[in-house]
C-alpha cells in the first residue's frame, strides 16, 4: 500500500512537472508571437525599412492605355509662365511628342514669356491660382509655381507660404487623382544659412522658422514633407529638386535678385548695389543646363531630393567684377545694407545628379552673363555688344 501511495505521488509530481513546463512553453510562444512580425509583414517592412508598407501608385485614366487613341504625354506645368517654367515649355514644346498645359497666376510671370506658344494645338495656358484646386487630366505635373524672387515672395508672405503648402497639396491631389507623376522645384534655401558647406542632400539645413525668408525656405520644406509623405501613403510617383540659384535670359529685369540687378544697373549705367558684406556666396547654374536637369530628374527613377546647381562658388564682388569685365567695364559697385537671415554661403554637391542622373552643368559663369546680357539690352533698348567669352571664368 505504501509503495502503491509512493508511486502515486511521484506520478503526480511529475504529471505536475509536465503541465508546468507546457504551460511555459505555451506562454513564451504567445509572447514572442505578440513581438514577432508575421512572415507576411517582414518582406514589406524591409521594404520601406520605416515601418510603412509601400503602396501602388493611382491608376492613371484609361485613355494612358488605351490601344488605339494615340495621346501625346500631357503635361502640367504650374508656373509655367515665369522664367525657369517658360523655358521649360519651350523645351517640352520643342520635343514635338507633348501637350503642355500652363497654370499660371501671374503674381510674377507674364505671358509674354509664353507668347512663342499661344495658339499652338499642343498648348494650352490657364490663368489659375494653385491655392486653389485645379481638375486637369495629365501624366506630369511640373509644380514650380511659387515666387523666386526675395523681393517677391517677402511680399506677401501668407501668400507665399499659402502657395507652397495649399498649392503643393491641390497638386498632390491631382496627381493622386489622375495618377499623375510629380515633380516639386525645391530650393537650396531649404538648407538656410548652412553649417555645411558645399551643401549635401542628407543635410538637415539650419533655417530660421519665423524669419522674412521663412515663408518661402519653411514653405518649400513643408511641400517636400508633403511630397513625401504622399509618396509613403499613396505610392505617387514624385520627384524632388532643390534648385540652387538660377539665371538667364527672361528673368524679371526688376525680379530684384542679384544677377538681373548687376546687369540691369551695368546697362542702365547704375552703380551696382553689392549687399554687406559682399562676400556672400553663392553659386550660378544657367537656365538651360537648370531645365535639362528638371527634365532627366522628371524622366529618371530617382524621388530625389536631389541638387541642381553649378557648384561654381564666387562672392558677390567676384560677381560684380565679373559683370564689369564681361558686360560694361564702366560698371561700378557700391556696399549696400543686406536683408535679414541672408544666407553668408551656398555651394551645392552634386555628387548625385552626376551619378543618378548624369546630368552636370556645361554653362560656364564667363559664357552664361553675356548671353542674359544681350537679352536684357535688348529688352531694355540699349546696344550690347556680345563679346566672345575669353576662357572659362569659373
Ligand atoms: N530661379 C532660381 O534661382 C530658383 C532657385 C531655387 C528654386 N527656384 C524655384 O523654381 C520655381 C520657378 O522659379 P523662377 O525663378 O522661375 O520664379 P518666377 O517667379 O519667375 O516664376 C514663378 C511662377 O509661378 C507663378 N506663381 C506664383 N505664385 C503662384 C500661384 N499661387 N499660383 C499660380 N502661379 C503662381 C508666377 O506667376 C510665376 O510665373 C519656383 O518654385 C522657385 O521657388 C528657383
Ligand atoms: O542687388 C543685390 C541683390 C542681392 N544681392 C546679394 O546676392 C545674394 C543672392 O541674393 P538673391 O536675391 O539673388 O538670391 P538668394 O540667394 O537670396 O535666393 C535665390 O536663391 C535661392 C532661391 O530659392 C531663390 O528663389 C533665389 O531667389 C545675397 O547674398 C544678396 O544679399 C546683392 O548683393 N545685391
Amino acid at each position: 500500500m505504501q509503495s502503491y501511495g509512493f508511486e502515486l505521488r511521484l506520478s503526480l509530481k511529475f504529471g505536475f512537472v509536465c503541465f508546468i513546463l507546457i504551460a511555459n512553453a505555451l506562454a513564451v510562444r504567445e509572447a514572442r508571437s505578440i513581438l514577432l512580425i508575421p512572415s507576411n509583414m517582414a518582406g514589406a517592412l524591409a521594404a520601406n525599412g520605416d515601418g510603412t508598407v509601400p503602396k501602388t501608385p493611382p491608376t492613371p485614366s484609361p485613355l494612358r492605355s488605351s490601344k488605339y487613341t494615340t495621346t501625346k504625354m500631357r503635361i502640367l506645368i504650374t508656373g509655367g509662365a515665369g522664367f525657369i517654367g517658360s523655358h521649360l515649355v519651350d523645351r517640352l514644346m520643342e520635343e514635338g511628342t507633348n501637350e503642355v498645359i500652363v497654370a499660371d497666376n501671374f503674381f510674377s510671370g507674364t505671358k509674354d514669356n509664353l507668347k512663342r506658344w499661344i495658339g499652338h494645338p499642343n498648348f494650352e495656358l490657364i490663368r489659375h491660382d494653385v491655392t486653389e484646386p485645379l481638375l486637369v487630366e495629365c501624366d506630369q505635373i511640373y509644380h514650380l509655381a511659387c515666387p523666386a524672387s526675395p523681393i517677391f515672395y517677402k511680399y506677401n508672405p501668407v501668400k507665399t507660404i499659402k502657395t507652397n503648402v495649399m498649392g503643393t497639396l491641390n497638386m498632390l491631389g491631382l496627381a493622386k487623382r489622375v495618377g499623375a507623376r510629380i515633380l516639386l522645384t525645391s530650393t537650396s534655401e531649404v538648407y538656410g544659412d548652412p553649417l555645411q558647406h558645399p551643401q549635401t542632400e542628407e543635410y538637415w539645413g539650419n533655417v530660421n522658422p519665423i524669419g522674412v525668408r521663412s515663408c518661402y525656405d519653411e514653405g518649400k520644406r513643408v511641400a517636400e514633407t508633403l511630397m513625401f509623405d504622399y509618396h509613403r501613403q499613396h505610392g505617387l510617383e514624385i520627384r524632388i529638386a532643390r534648385i540652387f540659384n538660377t539665371y538667364g535670359p527672361r528673368m524679371n529685369i526688376d525680379d530684384g535678385r542679384v544677377v538681373s540687378n548687376f546687369i540691369a544697373q551695368a546697362l542702365r549705367g547704375e552703380v551696382m548695389t553689392v549687399q554687406a558684406p559682399g562676400t556672400q556666396t553663392r553659386s550660378f547654374c544657367y537656365v538651360s543646363d537648370m531645365v535639362d536637369g528638371l527634365i532627366k530628374l522628371m524622366g529618371g527613377d530617382n524621388t530625389g531630393p536631389i541638387n541642381i546647381g553649378n557648384p561654381g562658388e564666387f562672392t558677390m564682388l567676384e560677381l560684380a567684377n565679373a559683370v564689369k569685365e564681361l558686360i560694361e567695364p564702366s560698371a561700378t559697385y557700391k556696399i549696400v545694407e543686406n536683408t535679414p537671415d541672408d544666407p553668408r554661403q551656398r555651394k551645392p554637391d552634386i555628387t548625385k545628379a552626376t551619378k543618378l542622373l548624369g546630368w552636370a552643368p556645361t554653362v560656364s559663369l564667363r559664357e552664361g552673363l553675356p548671353l542674359m546680357a544681350e537679352d536684357f539690352a535688348q529688352r531694355l533698348g540699349v546696344s550690347f555688344p556680345l563679346q566672345s567669352p575669353r576662357g572659362p571664368f569659373f
